[in-house]
Formats: C-alpha cells, sequence, structure tokens
C-alpha cells in the first residue's frame, strides 16, 4: 500500500504556470473594468490551472463526508458524547442534517463514507461502507492509529476521488462527523505547523473554560505519549489523527494526482488538508480553502499557510457545510470566465 501511495504522490504535478498569462489577458478581456471581480477572478484563474484546460468545466460537484470515532472522546474533550456520531449519521442519510439541506441546495451530490465509526450501518444508497476500524484509540494513551491503518484510510479516500473522477465529477468537497475531532485536528496542527497547542484548540462542540483548560492538556499528553512516532507526516496522522481525517487527506491527494480541484471544509477538514501538503509540496495547487470557521486558531493555520479562505459567515460546524456553499461561488467565478462577452469580441464557442 505504501507503494501505491507514493505512485500517487508522483502522479501530483505542479500546476502550468505558463497559462497565466493567457488566462490573466482573457479575464482582462471580460467586459468589465480590470480586477473588479476581485476575488472571483482568483478563483477562476486558481480553477483554470487546476484544471489545466482554458474551457473549464464545472458541472458535477460532490461532497464526501467521511465519518469516524476518536477514542480521546472519553478523555472529556467535547460538549457531546461518542454517540452523537453514528446518531449524527443515520440523520445525515435521512436527509435532516445541515449538510444534506445545503448539498440539495447547491445540487451538490453527498456521499456519506463510514471510514471508522463505533456501530454498524445496514446498507443504505447514501453510504458507502468503507470502515477501517471501529474508532480510533485514544491518543493521550498511544498512537490512535497504527501507520497500516492510517495508510489503508488514506488509500479509502484516494479511491474515492479517483471513482468520483471516472464518474465524470469536476469538483469535490470534503466534510467529515466525528466527535472529538478537533481535538485530534488541534493535536496535528500543533506537530506539523510547529504552532502553541493553546492558540490552536478552541471550543468545538461549544465547551467552557475548564474544558478548555482540560482539552489542552489532553492535547499536550497526547503529543508527549506520541512524542517517538511523530517524525513523518504519515506517522504524526496515524499517532494523532483520525480516520476520517485521513479519509479527507487522501481523497484531496487523489483528486490533485488525477488534476481535480478539492474545496476543503473548515478546521478539521484543514487538518487533513495540513497532512496532505505534507505528503506533497505540489498539492496546494488543486486546493480551495472554503472559508474561516469560527474556531479558535484557524486564521492563525490559515495564515500559517499562506491560504485565503473564500467565505467568513462564523460557521463552526463541520460536515462540508462551508465547502459546499464555496463550491458554488467557485461556480459562479467559472460561469464568469465562460460566459461573459469580450471586449475582443472572441466568444465561448470561439475559444472553443
Ligand atoms: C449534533 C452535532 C452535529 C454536528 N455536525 C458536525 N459536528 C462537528 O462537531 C464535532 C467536533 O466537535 P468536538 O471536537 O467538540 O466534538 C464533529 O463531529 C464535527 O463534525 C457536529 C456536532 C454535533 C454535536
Ligand atoms: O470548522 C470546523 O470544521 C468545525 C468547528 C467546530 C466544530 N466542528 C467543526
Amino acid at each position: 500500500m505504501y507503494d501505491q501511495l507514493q505512485e500517487v504522490l508522483g502522479n501530483i504535478k505542479p500546476v502550468d504556470n505558463s497559462l497565466r498569462g493567457p488566462i490573466q489577458a482573457h479575464l482582462d478581456d471580460l467586459t468589465k473594468p480590470k480586477g473588479s471581480l476581485g476575488r472571483l477572478e482568483e478563483i477562476a484563474m486558481k480553477y483554470v490551472l487546476a484544471t489545466g484546460s482554458d474551457c473549464p468545466i464545472l458541472k458535477k460537484k460532490k461532497v464526501f463526508c467521511f465519518a469516524a470515532d476518536h477514542g480521546v472522546a472519553v478523555e472529556g474533550v467535547s460538549a457531546f458524547p461518542a454517540e452523537v456520531t453514528p446518531q449524527m449519521v443515520y440523520n445525515m442519510l435521512n436527509g435532516g442534517a445541515a449538510i444534506n439541506v445545503l448539498t440539495r441546495h447547491a445540487g451538490a451530490g453527498l456521499d456519506m463514507v463510514d471510514i471508522g465509526v463505533n456501530h454498524d450501518f445496514p446498507d443504505h444508497p447514501g453510504l458507502r461502507k468503507c470502515k477501517v476500524r471501529k474508532a480510533s484509540a485514544n491518543m493521550a494513551e498511544g498512537a490512535a492509529m497504527t501507520v497500516d491503518e492510517a495508510l489503508q484510510a488514506v488509500m479509502v479516500g484516494i479511491d474515492l476521488a479517483k471513482e468520483a473522477y471516472a464518474d465524470g465529477y469536476h469538483l469535490l468537497a470534503t466534510g467529515e462527523m466525528g466527535i472529538a475531532n478537533t481535538t485530534s485536528a488541534a493535536a496535528l496542527f500543533a506537530v506539523l505547523l510547529d504552532l502553541p497547542v493553546e492558540s490552536i484548540t478552541g471550543r468545538g462542540t461549544g465547551i467552557d473554560d475548564s474544558m478548555l483548560e482540560h482539552k489542552i492538556s489532553v492535547i499536550k499528553r497526547a503529543i508527549e505519549t506520541n512524542r517517538g512516532s511523530l517524525s513523518t507526516p504519515l506517522e504524526t496522522l496515524a499517532s494523532l489523527g483520525g480516520f476520517e481525517i485521513a479519509g479527507i487527506c487522501g481523497l484531496i491527494l487523489g483528486a490533485a494526482s488525477v488534476g481535480m480541484p478539492v474545496v476543503v471544509d473548515g478546521f478539521i477538514s484543514s487538518a487533513g488538508a495540513v497532512a496532505a501538503m505534507k505528503l506533497s509540496c505540489q498539492v496546494s495547487d488543486y486546493l480551495f480553502f472554503s472559508h474561516l470557521s469560527n474556531e479558535q486558531g484557524h486564521k492563525i493555520i490559515m495564515n500559517k499557510l499562506g491560504a485565503k479562505p473564500i467565505l467568513d459567515l462564523d460557521l463552526r460546524l463541520g460536515e462540508g457545510t462551508g465547502a459546499v456553499l464555496a463550491m458554488q461561488v467557485i461556480e459562479g467565478a467559472i460561469k464568469i470566465y465562460n460566459e461573459m462577452a469580450t471586449f475582443s469580441g472572441a466568444n465561448v464557442s470561439e475559444r472553443q
């Protein structure tokens, strides 16, 4: 499996920056003052570079919402019990969660992925059964996953991205559900981005001051406990991550390896993205960060990555909710690129 991952990493190519000039010339030729569509123009530039096509297509889009349980939940780091993870997966399969409403609104597909929930789900057309194990282990007492399990979860994400590409999807988004996963995400940021734990640990589902202090101490203990196995990004992901975060990392790598852009949701999905960025320095060319999460530290993380999230709506939910909203902004940017009239008179069909 390690060889398969290396092959995928080898297939992630830097975008062709020689296309920047012609793309900018087209944006400047659109019937508007130069630069007046602001970030929409940056987004169009990024999407066109990522796909490498002067006539970009953005029609089929899908959110993959990865669900998993976390052993560290027993430390009392979330405002909700672990049982909420499978309950929310059922809610999502029944169409009643926030992500269902927003994917319907956006005309996007939604696949739920059980990659590590501590529950046996019946078959359901909206559920991908890809469980690696029923919950990660408590990272405060040892590695959350073995390296082999983390690799398996990364490969699940890679395979789903490649399958979506083969099915004709143009844009993917990440989402997640897993009680206590802001604890894992914060631990990963602290180690992978060398940031102080206090600066990137937030209230998640809404914990109070004393629980926040406790959460910070649990994360510090997890980092100390796993100190001997944090030397590579994959080892760090295994020691401190979770199955859904590893799956998100894989989805990003798989999509980038076939030249398909991915929208990264909030705080937790960003941890999967950081792991992917540590495994491949080219992958960021294919990533859109959907929104600035209201979770403490996300701004510090975005600044450290030099990333400019598309939206800032004080969201702090996850599931892929910000990502699917941002997909619609990206769609607007691509319609602008493809459909506006130009000063020089060239229209889309002529460019085709
Ligand atoms: C009902 C409910 C729906 C959710 N949807 C996403 N999350 C979000 O909250 C969790 C992370 O926060 P923490 O680390 O504090 O547990 C994740 O499941 C995340 O997706 C939810 C949480 C709850 C309770
Ligand atoms: O931004 C997120 O992904 C997030 C923040 C808080 C709780 N759950 C998810």
